[in-house]
């Protein structure tokens, strides 16, 4: 069975972007393994299937499968890449689309130059509803002994889960011991994708982001959100906020708790591709 597709990026977060609108695809965890393969398949950090919409007034649905084949509810960079795909390859013309994801729905709307504006939806801060087990609702948790280290940081989620830490410098933050550690610690039953926050201004962060299900990647949408909204939360960060990722700058936009998080910036069109492997 051959499965056409594009490879996509949002500012290097990269994507294999499978259209399943006509034909249901039913991608299982050994399979969405392969094709994230870097060796062995296409290589990506997310696989992202443009559904059929799941509600009456929706134009589309949207799934995402991390490298190592687990669903999330949210792909920031990815909803950037979605709507130029569906854009490009015809299967709408509006300029702002209405997407079902798992839990809930966002509103992306196309702002010109291949650049886009996801409305995320509302940050949740519930624990129950992270989810982060063992804690009451505080605006931030500690934990010991993760990587050997006590660590201290913001827990929220956008649609995925998202623990935050302040960090002095993003390029000595212990991302590759804390990341992974954290990423799959039992406070966090679902596990998490973990943010390295250096604040350089109110409106001017950098950011490092150990995902869940696919390691540091060079931007993580979501996660930008979710770092600059714990960021506004601690009262540290105004309400528009430029995030500075390795592999590039994206702009967050959030006027407060009950109000949804806007995440605005590029999506890249790499190459269209046929896989052919039976794997
Ligand atoms: N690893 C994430 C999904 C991809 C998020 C990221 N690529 C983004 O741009 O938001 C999770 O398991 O929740």
């Amino acid at each position: 069975m051959t499965l056409a597709f594009t490879k996509m990026h949002g500012l290097g977060n990269d994507f294999v972007v499978i259209d399943a609108t006509a034909t249901p695809i039913d991608l299982d965890t050994a399979r969405a393994r392969r094709i994230a393969d870097r060796r062995f398949g296409i290589g990506c950090d997310q696989i992202l299937l443009v559904e059929p919409a799941r509600s009456a007034d929706a134009d589309f649905g949207y799934r995402i499968l991390n490298a190592d084949g687990s669903e999330s509810g949210q792909c920031g960079n990815g909803a950037r890449c979605f709507a130029r795909f569906v854009r490009e390859n015809g299967l709408t013309d509006r300029d702002t689309i209405t997407v079902d994801i798992r839990d809930g729905r966002m509103v992306i709307e196309t702002l010109g130059d291949h650049h886009y504006r996801v409305a995320l939806g509302v940050p949740e801060f519930d624990p129950a509803r992270i989810p982060l087990a063992g804690f009451d609702a505080a605006p931030d948790y500690s934990l010991d002994d993760v990587a050997g280290s006590r660590v201290t940081f913001a827990a929220l989620a956008i649609g995925n889960p998202h623990a935050v830490l302040r960090v002095a410098d993003v390029d000595t933050a212990a991302v590759d011991t804390i990341g992974p550690a954290l990423e799959s610690h039992p406070a966090f039953p679902e596990r998490v994708n973990v943010g390295f926050l250096e604040p350089l201004a109110r409106d001017h962060v950098r950011l490092r982001v150990f995902e869940r299900g696919a390691g540091e990647t060079l931007a993580c949408g979501s996660g930008a959100a979710a770092a600059v909204v714990a960021g506004i939360a601690a009262g540290d960060l105004d309400p528009t906020v430029a995030v500075d990722l390795p592999g590039g700058r994206a702009r967050v936009d959030w006027a407060g708790p009950g109000e949804p998080v806007f995440l605005s910036g590029p999506a890249e069109r790499v190459f269209d591709g046929k896989l052919v492997s039976s794997g």
